[in-house]
C-alpha cells in the first residue's frame, strides 16, 4: 500500500515522531521531529524533513496527547494531503507475554497494552495516551503497535527466570528485556554491513536517557540486561539499575517509603541525577567540574563494562561490542570508559577513531571489533506497520 506513514516512539525523555513514505515497495524517510518532555514549554523540534523549524505547542502537559497529535497533523497538512496518511505505527515498551510480534490496534490490542501500564509506569501511559489520541481525532486511520519485549521472546528460559518460587514465573513476574526495536534494527543493519560479525557473539549497547545492553548469537537476542520493568541492569539518566531488593525492603520498612515515594525514587530521582545531583543529561555531566559528576559519569561506565562481560558470558566470548543511542553514539569519553576494563577481554580501543565518533572504534590489534551505529527504531516501527497493512490488504 503506498502513502504516509506517522511512527510514534514515546521514551523517558522525549517522544520521537517520525515520517515516511511508501511508493513502490520501498520506505523513505521524509521527516522526524522530536518532542523534549523535559522542557516546558512543549515544543515540536522538527530536525529533519520540509521544514527544520521548531514549533511552540499549545498543549501545556503529556497528560493529554490531542493537541500534540493534532498540531501535528495540522503540521502535516501544510505538506501532504492527509488523505494520503495509511497509517500511524507507535512504539509500545511492554508487550508482555501476549505480543510476540507486532500488531494492529484494535479494542481488545488496546485493551491488552492498558493491562500492561502497571509493568511499564514511565511509558505505557504516553503509548495509550498517543494511541487514543489519534482514535480520537482520525477514528478509521489504521494504527499499529511494535514492542519493545518481542525480539527477547527468543530468549531461552533459564535466561528470563528469576530465583524465585517457580509459580511467579508462571504469572509472568520474569525477565522481559525492552529497547528491542533498537537491538532488532542493529542485527538487521549489521548482517548488511559486517555480515560474518553478525553471525557471531555481539553485545550491543543502547546507552540514551533508558539504557540496556543485548547479547546477540547469530542476530537473535539471547540475554539482556533489563528485565521485569525498565529499572532493571545498568543505572540510566534517572533510574536506578540493577539494585539489590533488601534497599526498597528497608526503605519501606525502616523508613516509611510508601510505594509510590519508592517508585518516583527509582525511576525519576536515582541514576546520574541521584548521584550527581546536578544532571540527567551526560552532556551536561560531562561538562561539569563537579566532583559528582565525575563519579557518576564513572560509576555509570564501570557498571556497563561489568554488564557487558557478563553478557558475553551467556553467549560464550565476544566477536563485537556495538554501541548505540544518544550517549553512545555521540560520547567518546563514555565508550572510552566503558571499554577501558574491558582490555583483559582483547578490545582494543582506537583513540582517534573514537574521538571522532567512527563507525569501527577498535585497533587493529583488537581481538573485538567495537563499532559505533545509529539506531533507527523508527524505521523498525514503519516496516512493521507496512507489513500489518499489507495483510489487512491481502498483498
Ligand atoms: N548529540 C547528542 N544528541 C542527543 N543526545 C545526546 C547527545 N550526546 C549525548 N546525548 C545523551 O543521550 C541522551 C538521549 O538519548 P536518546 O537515545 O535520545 O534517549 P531516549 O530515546 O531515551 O529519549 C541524552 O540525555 C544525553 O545524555
Ligand atoms: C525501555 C526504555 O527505557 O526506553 P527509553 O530508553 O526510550 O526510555
Ligand atoms: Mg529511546
Amino acid at each position: 500500500m503506498n502513502g504516509i506513514l506517522l511512527t510514534c516512539n514515546p521514551g523517558s525523555s522525549t517522544i520521537k515522531l517520525g515520517l515516511f513514505k511508501r511508493e513502490d515497495r520501498k520506505l523513505e524517510r521524509l521527516g522526524m521531529g522530536i518532542i523534549d518532555l523535559r522542557r516546558k514549554p512543549l515544543g515540536l523540534h522538527i530536525v529533519e524533513g520540509p521544514e527544520v523549524v521548531d514549533i511552540p505547542l499549545k498543549a501545556s502537559t503529556t497528560e493529554d496527547f490531542h493537541d500534540v497529535i493534532d498540531e501535528t497533523l495540522d503540521l502535516l497538512s501544510r505538506h501532504f494531503s492527509l488523505d494520503e496518511l495509511v497509517a500511524v505505527g507507535h512504539r509500545v515498551v511492554h508487550g508482555g507475554d501476549v505480543f510476540s510480534r507486532a500488531a494492529l490496534i484494535d479494542d481488545a490490542t488496546l485493551s491488552a497494552i492498558e493491562d500492561l501500564v502497571p509493568l511499564a509506569p514511565l511509558h505505557q501511559p504516553q503509548s495509550v495516551r498517543l494511541i487514543r489520541a489519534v482514535r480520537h481525532l482520525r477514528p478509521h486511520l489504521v494504527q499499529t503497535a511494535s514492542f519493545d519485549t518481542a525480539f527477547h521472546h527468543a530468549q531461552a528460559d533459564i535466561v528470563r527466570r528469576f530465583a524465585l518460587p517457580r509459580d511467579l514465573f508462571d504469572q509472568g513476574i520474569k525477565r522481559y528485556g525492552f529497547h528491542g526495536l533498537s537491538y532488532q534494527f542493529i542485527a538487521g543493519r549489521l548482517r548488511e554491513i559486517a555480515p560474518r560479525l553478525a553471525t557471531g557473539r555481539v553485545v550491543v549497547a543502547h546507552l540514551g536517557s533508558g539504557a540496556s545492553l543485548c547479547a546477540l548469537a547469530n542476530g537473535a537476542s539471547r540475554d539482556t540486561s533489563m528485565g521485569f520493568s525498565t529499572l532493571d541492569g545498568i543505572p540510566m539518566a534517572t533510574r536506578c539499575g540493577a539494585l539489590d531488593p533488601g534497599v526498597p525492603l528497608h526503605l519501606m520498612k525502616q523508613r516509611g517509603y510508601s510505594p509510590e515515594a519508592l517508585e518516583d525514587l527509582l525511576y525519576h530521582r536515582s541514576g546520574l541525577l541521584g548521584i550527581s545531583g546536578l544532571s540527567a543529561d551526560t552532556r551536561d555531566l560531562l561538562a561539569s567540574d563537579a566532583a559528582e559528576a565525575a563519579e557518576a559519569i564513572d560509576l555509570f561506565c564501570l557498571r556497563i563494562a561489568r554488564e557487558i562481560a557478563a553478557l558475553a558470558t551467556t553467549v560464550g566470548g565476544l566477536d563485537a561490542l556495538v554501541f548505540t543511542a544518544g550517549i553512545g553514539e555521540n560520547q567518546p569519553l563514555i565508550r572510552e570508559k566503558v571499554c577501558g576494563p574491558l582490555a583483559w577481554l582483547g578490545l582494543d580501543l582506537d583513540f582517534e577513531a573514537n574521538s571522532e565518533n567512527a563507525r569501527r572504534i577498535s585497533a587493529d590489534t583488537s581481538e573485538i571489533c567495537a563499532l559505533v551505529m545509529a539506531t533507527n527504531e523508527e524505521q523498525v516501527i514503519a516496516e512493521e506497520a507496512l507489513g500489518l497493512l499489507a495483510k489487512l490488504d491481502g498483498e
